[in-house]
């Protein structure tokens, strides 16, 4: 199987919280820089891209020297909306270090399921997409609760990557893939390359989130994994730690776990 990130043009990429955050809820800075370089080289090569990137609330936390992540939700709103415009203003500093041109995208679960809605905000990302600028899609945290709200960003990246006809959904995280079971809980847990049936996905054990900032765990990817399955698009999930995780992906290495439901 070729999995080369070359073969494929158009790439939704999401980033958890916990890999753009320290254990304290700051941003950590030499993570995002390096994640972003990257990225832009990968915009450089030609590539269309979409970022889903995680982290308002983390970085929010970080900001109001909060002790842990807020359990009510005007709290957890208030976080959100500190931390996302910290956030952003990152990301514009570093990605225009490399002459690019990001946007702020915020959606809630209407923006995607609500067909006239639906079709704006694909208008809205053709059109950024068209003037070679990088999408920076997060939930809008701070009014998307209860039934308007995805909920977590590995189902709001697949949305994304299936609204706009992306070929391949990359899922920077902070575990090195799938293994059959959670290795933070078992160290006999084993690595899976590739997944290429979706029954496959039913004999793994899927666990929660492993940080106290990350949102679904397994869980939320596995279900990012089967929306994309019924779209013919791709998916690899890697870890973010891992450096030049991207261009290792572009150069055809076999890293992380690579989603192919195709058929041949
Ligand atoms: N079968 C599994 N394989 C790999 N990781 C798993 C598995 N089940 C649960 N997990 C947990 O999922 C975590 C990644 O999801 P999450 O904490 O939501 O991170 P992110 O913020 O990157 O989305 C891992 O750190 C791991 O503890
Ligand atoms: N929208 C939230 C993140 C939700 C989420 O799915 O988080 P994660 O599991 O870290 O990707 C935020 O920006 O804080």
């Amino acid at each position: 199987m070729n999995t080369t990130l070359k073969n494929f043009n158009q790439i939704v990429i999401k980033i958890g919280s916990s890999s753009l955050t320290h254990d304290s809820g700051l941003l950590d800075l030499w993570k995002m820089e390096s994640l972003v370089k990257q990225i832009a080289n990968l915009y450089n090569s030609g590539k269309d891209i979409i970022l889903v990137s995680s982290g308002a609330i983390a970085a929010g936390i970080g900001k109001m020297k909060l002790t842990e992540k807020p359990k009510s939700i005007p709290d957890k709103q208030a976080a959100a909306a500190v931390g996302q415009g910290t956030l952003m203003h990152m990301y514009e500093k570093f990605f225009s270090e490399f002459g690019i041109t990001v946007a702020q995208v915020l959606l809630t679960k209407e923006d995607m399921y609500e067909p006239s809605r639906r079709a704006h905000c694909v208008n809205a990302l053709e059109a950024l997409i068209r003037h070679r600028v990088i999408p920076i899609i997060n939930e809008n945290d701070v009014v998307a609760i209860d039934e308007i709200k995805v909920g977590d960003n590995d189902t709001l990246s697949a949305e994304v990557c299936k609204m706009i006809h992306f070929e391949n959904l990359i899922i920077l995280s902070d575990i090195n893939g799938v293994y059959n079971k959670d290795p933070r809980k078992f160290t006999d847990a084993i690595m899976i390359p590739a997944i290429t049936k979706l029954s496959t996905l039913d004999d793994i054990d899927a666990g929660d989130a492993g940080s106290k900032v990350g949102t679904g765990g397994m869980q939320t990817k596995f279900k990012a994994a089967r929306i994309l399955a019924s779209e013919n698009s791709t998916m690899f999930i890697v870890n973010s730690a891992h450096p030049n995780i991207l261009n290792e992906l572009f150069e055809g290495k076999t890293v992380g776990t690579f989603f192919d439901f195709r058929k041949n």
